[in-house]
């Protein structure tokens, strides 16, 4: 449930009229190399449990690091349109348009393999509410952030949750089949894993010293123990989603990265993920979108 108060449009600040083109264009330019900056800074973490990184492919045949460059490099241009579509105020059906058409640039950039599917959907988001707030001179703060998305696309984004007709996935099959949530209903509660678990679990890893390494990590677990990840679900089940969850859990009630044998820990979790073929790719969207929010509010600061 998402509190009223993070509903209510923020004060205007910066009236729209006084941006030029220009601007508008350098805007949406910096924005997406701010979104392709955050798909690599989740790709270059390790460890990283069952998940891709430049050391190993993980739990992974098909892919390596190079295919997740290959795929990110594919949607420059697509993060710089959907954030001057958000601008615009851009129905969501336009959006939509958008992604699908960045869903195609990025199976052919990878030769058929799902890299980024789930970031295409909330990283894109984000690129257009950015977009949407600079237009409207609101401010970039992760609260109103997430109001301007769900004030402008809200109502379609729950529609979009209960696809009537909707190609068949992975996603829409584990939530008929364990009635668990995946990233269309994130969508649709304006990315509460982000900006309710994601982000203050970075918050709280910096402000105890943390290095970016670190804070990175103690967001990815806690997104793990938090989210029903719909690519744990369709490759090992609720056993699969249950190993998941008690790995993050153990990992944060020993401190998380403020326990000194962390790094043993973190690499002792990949190991077992591994073993189980575990990919928590849903978890490695949203800590990428984590980076993304706090990298657009730091654009706001002078
Ligand atoms: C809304 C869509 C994202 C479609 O979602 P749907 O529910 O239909 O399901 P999927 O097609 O399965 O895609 C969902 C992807 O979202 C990520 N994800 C999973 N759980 C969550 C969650 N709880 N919250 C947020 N995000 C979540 C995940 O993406 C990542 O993992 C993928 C790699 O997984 P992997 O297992 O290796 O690969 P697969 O090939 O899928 O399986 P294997 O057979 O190999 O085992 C990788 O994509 C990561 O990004 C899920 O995969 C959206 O796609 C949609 O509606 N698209 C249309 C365009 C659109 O509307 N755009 C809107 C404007 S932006
Ligand atoms: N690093 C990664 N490895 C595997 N799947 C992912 N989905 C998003 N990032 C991923």
């Amino acid at each position: 449930m998402i509190p009223q108060s993070s509903l209510r449009p923020a004060p205007r600040v910066t009236p729209a009229p006084h941006l030029s083109h220009a601007e508008r264009t350098a805007f949406a330019r910096e924005v997406a190399r701010l979104a392709v900056r955050s798909l690599h800074a989740e790709l270059c973490l390790y460890p990283k449990p069952g998940l891709v990184s430049p050391v190993d492919s993980g739990s992974h045949d098909d892919m390596d690091a190079g295919t997740f460059m290959r795929s990110m490099f594919s949607l420059r241009h697509y993060f710089r349109k959907i954030c001057l579509a958000g601008w615009d105020g851009a129905p969501f059906a336009q959006l939509k348009q958008l992604g699908i058409a960045a869903e195609t640039a990025m199976l052919k950039a990878t030769s058929g393999i799902n890299t980024h599917r789930g970031a295409i959907f909330s990283l894109g988001m984000l690129c257009a509410t950015a977009g949407r707030a600079r237009a409207q001179g609101t401010p970039m703060t992760p609260a109103a952030l997430r109001a301007a998305m769900l004030i402008r696309w809200g109502e379609e984004l729950a529609m979009h949750a209960a696809p009537a007709g909707a190609a068949p996935s992975n996603g829409l099959r584990v939530a008929a089949q364990y009635a668990v949530s995946g990233a269309r209903e994130e969508g649709a509660l304006g990315l509460p894993s982000v900006f309710e678990v994601g982000l203050p679990a970075m918050l709280a890893s910096r402000e105890r010293g943390a290095t970016v390494t670190e804070e990175r990590v103690d967001t990815l677990y806690t997104l793990m123990a938090h989210i029903s990840d719909s690519n744990i679900y369709h490759r090992a089940g609720p056993h699969g989603a249950q190993i998941v969850r008690e790995h993050a859990q153990h990992f944060l009630a020993q401190g998380g990265t403020a326990n000194l044998n962390w790094l043993a820990h973190a690499v002792d979790s990949h190991r077992t993920f591994v073993r189980h073929r575990l990919s928590p790719g849903g978890a490695a969207d949203l800590l990428a979108a984590c980076c993304l929010v706090q990298s657009i509010a730091a654009m706001d600061k002078p």
